[in-house]
């Protein structure tokens, strides 16, 4: 059970990428996070927020660091930008054998209305990557979408070739259940919310993908190693220390506050977020730091 990190960006002070940072930030999170694997260009990585060929480098910044095995996500709102990053990474991915997946989700200003409608839009993208396995990224909390996750991977499962599961960023474990009992082989389910990753686990994903493994990877690897040990009050927990640090965060922005714990961390990825994010003022950065200590996080 691998725990992968949906990264962030880094920026520079004019809120450009900082793409120097990227080694390091490889470097930490494999030697400092136990992490293996990254998910570039998510949500966490604002990648709504990035411009084609900033995505393009950002997949050229990562592929050039040699310590983590990369799966990129892909999808824009336009299609032919989804279609056109696609067989960029396939191409990279074919002198670069560390890229091993890409994920797409679902536009979220014009919507599909149908689990066939959006696979239709996602066939061209998975079929630009044709070497490279493909997830659908499901998270109705930023997309909107309603669309049955069961009935939509029964006809991914005999439309799309490279189909191979769902990152399932949602709380609804009993539609995630069904999803891992109709799986043909080798289709498989990331999780994707790290504050009942223990539920995760049990219901039969077979990897998570979340912001809090930046960070918290030994931690999230406690509760996997006490899980499959059978300690589930040690998995309960230490799930509940990562519930937390995410409770200490609270009202802010999701990213930006991660931003700030990165910097906390000894990480340093700028404070920057693009606009309509806002960074964490001073204020809010020194009462974070100061809710992480209380709860001993940051000794
Ligand atoms: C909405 C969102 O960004 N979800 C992430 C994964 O998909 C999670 O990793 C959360 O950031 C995490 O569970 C903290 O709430
Ligand atoms: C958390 C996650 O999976 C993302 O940022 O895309």
């Amino acid at each position: 059970f691998e725990l992968i990190p949906a990264v962030f960006t880094p920026y520079n002070s004019d809120l450009t990428i900082d793409y120097e940072k990227i080694q390091d930030y490889a470097t930490f999170l494999s030697e400092k996070q136990n992490i293996t694997t990254v998910f570039i260009s998510g949500t966490n990585g604002e990648s709504l927020s990035l411009s084609l060929s900033e995505r393009k480098q950002l997949v050229d910044t990562w592929a050039a660091q040699t310590s983590l095995k990369i799966i990129v996500m892909v999808s824009a709102e336009s299609i032919v930008d989804s279609i056109s990053l696609s067989s960029y990474v396939s191409k990279v991915s074919s002198s670069n054998p560390n890229i091993i997946g890409i994920a797409a989700m679902s536009p979220s200003f014009f919507k599909p209305s149908s689990a066939q409608d959006l696979i239709d839009y996602l066939s061209p993208i998975a079929s630009a990557s044709p070497n490279l396995d493909f997830r659908y990224y499901h998270i109705p909390s930023m997309t909107g979408l309603t669309i049955s996750m069961t009935s939509f991977q029964t006809l991914a499962q005999s439309q799309i070739k490279n189909f191979k599961g769902i990152k399932y960023t949602d709380t609804d474990l009993f539609t995630l259940r069904k999803c891992v009992r109709n799986a043909n082989e080798g289709v498989t389910h990331y999780f994707g919310k790290d504050e009942i990753l223990i539920t995760g686990i049990q219901t039969g994903a077979k990897s998570a993908v979340g912001s809090t493994y930046n960070f918290m990877g030994p931690l999230g690897y406690e509760i996997v190693t006490s899980f499959f040990d059978n300690d589930f009050e040690t998995a309960t927990e230490k799930q509940d220390g990562i519930v937390e640090v995410v409770e200490a965060w609270g009202d802010l922005e999701g990213i930006p506050a991660q931003k700030a714990i990165m910097e906390m961390v000894g990480m340093d990825l700028g404070r920057g977020v693009r606009p309509p994010l806002r960074s964490l003022t001073d204020d809010e950065y020194s009462e974070l730091e100061q809710s992480l200590k209380e709860i001993g996080f940051l000794d």
